[in-house]
């Protein structure tokens, strides 16, 4: 497998806002894989190429043969390759439709993941129902999602909207659409419904769920999974509920900076959940949602052992900070399963 010429050097462009792509250049730097190598294709932005494609991969990933190359967005996708894998997160309609294109001619390529399947987490709404139908409940607990009311259009609806849904306050107000962009991170958390008609629908409404401040973040790759801590906002309790009101904007407080997995916390708090529940709840989302690269946002209802609520699935999260994930996506962990993740991805 050789690279051509053009594949060999490094632009950046400014597409739209928050939207870098990286232009072609090979992480390798002109090695060219033995004949059973594996090229992977890569469309990202180059915030996620950057915090992605790093050295330790690189490495890791050319010793085994496998060689990553930008796919440049201005020239049709089949002159471009040969590729064994589409690796991809780019916004778009017109985007999407190349990739689905590209599936339909190219069945022989695995595109990582199909962008409709991708679409579904898109949406704050269907994003959660995969888990709601599930209704996974074993020995080693339940897992369900916050109850939530969407609201698509007149804010001043809200009030009698979320009394009639029963639902109980503190409120987390979304955004519907998740699709990356800074707005859609942008959350607030009311105290009373009233003062949500400040805020601009579409939305969705989801009850607040106390958990310790804590919350876990589970990275999946195929059958691949790992768990990290993660500082979250604090309980209300329901004196401070009584109170408070008025609808508070609130930052992206279980960014990466926010790991709580060296933090000194109450066990009942820190203790992650099963992972016979993780591995179940992740095998089945895996099928019902059709994609192999995401992670889910689980938290613990405080006072409880083993009830838990699903709060946000992300489509190829920040996986550089996902531990080990060099060697789950170059398949040299001993991790269970990435033996067959493995043979999913290579
Ligand atoms: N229902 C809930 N109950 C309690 N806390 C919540 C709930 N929903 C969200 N949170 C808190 O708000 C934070 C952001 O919510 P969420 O994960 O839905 O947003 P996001 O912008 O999609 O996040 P990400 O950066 O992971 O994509 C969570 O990390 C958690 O701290
Ligand atoms: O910004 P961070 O590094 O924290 O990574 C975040 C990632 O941004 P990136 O694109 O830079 O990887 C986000 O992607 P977009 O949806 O905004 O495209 C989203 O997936 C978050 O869930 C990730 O946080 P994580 O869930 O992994 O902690
Ligand atoms: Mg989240
Ligand atoms: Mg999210």
């Amino acid at each position: 497998m050789r690279l051509k010429e053009e594949n060999m050097y490094k632009v950046e462009e400014e597409t739209r806002e928050n939207e870098k792509v990286a232009k072609p250049y090979s992480i390798s730097g002109g090695f060219s894989p033995p004949g059973k190598g594996v090229v992977v294709g890569y469309a990202l932005t180059s915030k996620k190429t950057k915090s992605f494609l790093q050295p330790k991969l690189e490495g890791l990933a050319r010793n085994k043969g496998i060689l990553f190359v930008a796919i440049d967005q201005n020239r049709p996708l089949s002159d471009q390759g040969p590729f064994d894998i589409v690796l991809h997160k780019l916004s778009g309609k017109e985007w999407r439709q190349i990739l689905e294109d590209y599936r339909q001619t190219h069945p022989e390529v695995t595109v990582l993941d199909p962008p409709d399947a991708i679409q579904h987490l898109h949406n704050r709404q269907s994003m959660l129902q995969d888990v709601a139908d599930m209704n996974l409940s074993d020995s080693y607990g339940k897992v369900g999602v916050p109850r939530q009311l969407v609201i698509e259009r007149d804010a001043s609806s809200i009030p009698d909207a979320v009394t009639k849904a029963g639902l109980i306050l503190p409120l987390v107000a979304k955004p519907l659409v998740a699709d990356g962009s800074t707005k859609s991170h942008e959350l607030s958390l009311a105290y009373d419904q009233y003062s949500l008609q400040k805020l601009e629908p579409p939305l969705v409404l989801q009850e607040f769920v106390n958990h310790g401040g804590v919350l876990f973040k589970v990275y999946i790759v195929g059958e691949a999974i790992k768990v990290v801590r993660r500082f979250s906002l604090p309980d209300v309790s329901k004196r401070e509920l009584s109170k408070n009101s008025g609808v508070f904007r609130f930052p992206r407080v279980s960014c990466a900076a926010a790991s709580a997995d060296d933090a000194d916390l109450d066990p009942g708090v820190a203790e992650l959940p099963p992972r016979p529940l993780l591995e179940r709840l992740a095998r089945e989302l895996r099928r019902r949602l059709g994609l192999r690269l995401f992670n889910l946002d689980i938290i613990r209802e405080h006072g409880t052992r083993d009830r838990f609520y699903v709060i946000d699935i992300n489509y190829f999260p920040g996986y550089g900070k996902m531990p080990e994930y060099e060697h789950i996506f170059t398949g040299l962990s001993p991790e269970p399963g990435t033996k067959q993740l493995q043979e999913a991805l290579y």
